[in-house]
């Protein structure tokens, strides 16, 4: 039997609701991480199964560093979503990333400082590979979908700075990372995209430009209100980007990903049985279930 496409989506800021859903169910689940940003909403669109789950909480309450990352990531994986897309508005350093453009990112730097970045620690050590963080099959569905349903432009790689938050950078910060060659500015898919690593999801992120951050012109700011009214006009293109992207998952069996992602943990663990710790096991049966039952 092959294997089908469930699809783990994962929405940002504007991205509170999905448009065209059928069959759909809530459920409120809890994990051994604790609860996620709220009900998952399991449903069917252009006949692929998806699991809905809003980052921020319905009514976005909950703010960038207080997000339970891991008990998100770990009720999509129990819920068996087989592949993460993540939906995220995002500040430009780049001249030619304009608002309402996609860049569809390929690379991070985390300099996020207060979030747990791992399921595993002491008791149950793992260092999985991220030297290429995303997963290349679903982003480049992922950008195919986003250029069939109009988007202005659509960017193809592109690195992505994470940032703590919740205030905005400092001119000085939006300067250094523009010094670096980053190219777009978040405060969400770190630790998000390495802890779907690490329980062998893969993951793609379609980040919407809304601003230019503070960079771009001596007196200009970042303002909610801009962002939003941009976001609104990119939630249009995001709801018809999903539509495309759905149809062509629901049309096609699903091989494991080309990059290995399903065996991550393959040789990751590096502490020996008998020194793990059984509570931590206890609590790794979704992410890593795999590789630790006997
Ligand atoms: C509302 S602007 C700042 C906020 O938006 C982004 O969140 P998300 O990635 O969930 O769309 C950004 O990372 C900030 O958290
Ligand atoms: N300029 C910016 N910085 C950080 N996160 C953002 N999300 C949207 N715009 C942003």
């Amino acid at each position: 039997m092959s294997e089908r496409f469930v699809l783990g989506v994962i929405g940002g800021s504007g991205l509170y609701a999905l448009d065209g859903l059928e069959d759909v169910r809530k459920t409120r689940v809890e994990t051994p991480w604790g609860a996620p940003s709220g009900p998952l909403l399991r449903a069917r669109l252009e006949g692929l199964d998806l699991v809905f789950l809003p980052r921020h909480g319905e009514g976005h309450a909950v703010s960038p560093s207080a997000i339970n990352y891991r008990a998100n990531i770990d009720a999509l994986k129990r819920a068996g979503v087989t592949d993460i897309l993540s939906l995220s508005a995002c500040g430009s350093l780049q001249e030619h990333l304009a608002p309402g453009h996609f860049v569809v990112v390929d690379q991070y730097v985390d300099r996020t400082f207060a979030r747990e970045k791992s399921f595993f620690g002491a008791g149950c050590v793992a260092h999985v590979a991220m030297a290429d963080p995303v997963c290349a099959r679903l982003s480049g569905l992922a950008a195919d979908a986003a250029e069939a349903a109009g988007v202005a432009q659509v960017h193809r790689g592109g690195t992505y700075l994470a940032m703590e938050g919740p205030q905005f950078s400092t001119r000085a910060e939006s300067a250094l990372y523009r010094s670096w060659g980053l190219d777009v500015i978040g405060m969400t898919n770190m630790p998000e995209a390495k802890l779907a690593r690490e329980a062998e999801l893969p993951y793609a992120s379609v980040c919407m430009v809304t601003d230019y951050d503070c960079w771009r012109a001596p007196d200009a700011d970042v303002a909610i209100a801009e962002i939003l009214e941009v976001m609104a006009a990119n939630t249009h293109h995001a709801h018809a980007m999903l539509k495309s992207l759905a149809r062509a998952l629901s049309g096609q069996a699903r091989t494991p990903s080309p990059q290995g992602i399903e065996r991550a943990l393959d040789h990751a663990i590096i502490t020996p049985p008998s020194h793990r710790d059984p509570v931590l096991i206890a609590k790794l049966d979704a992410v890593a279930g795999r590789v630790l039952r006997p």
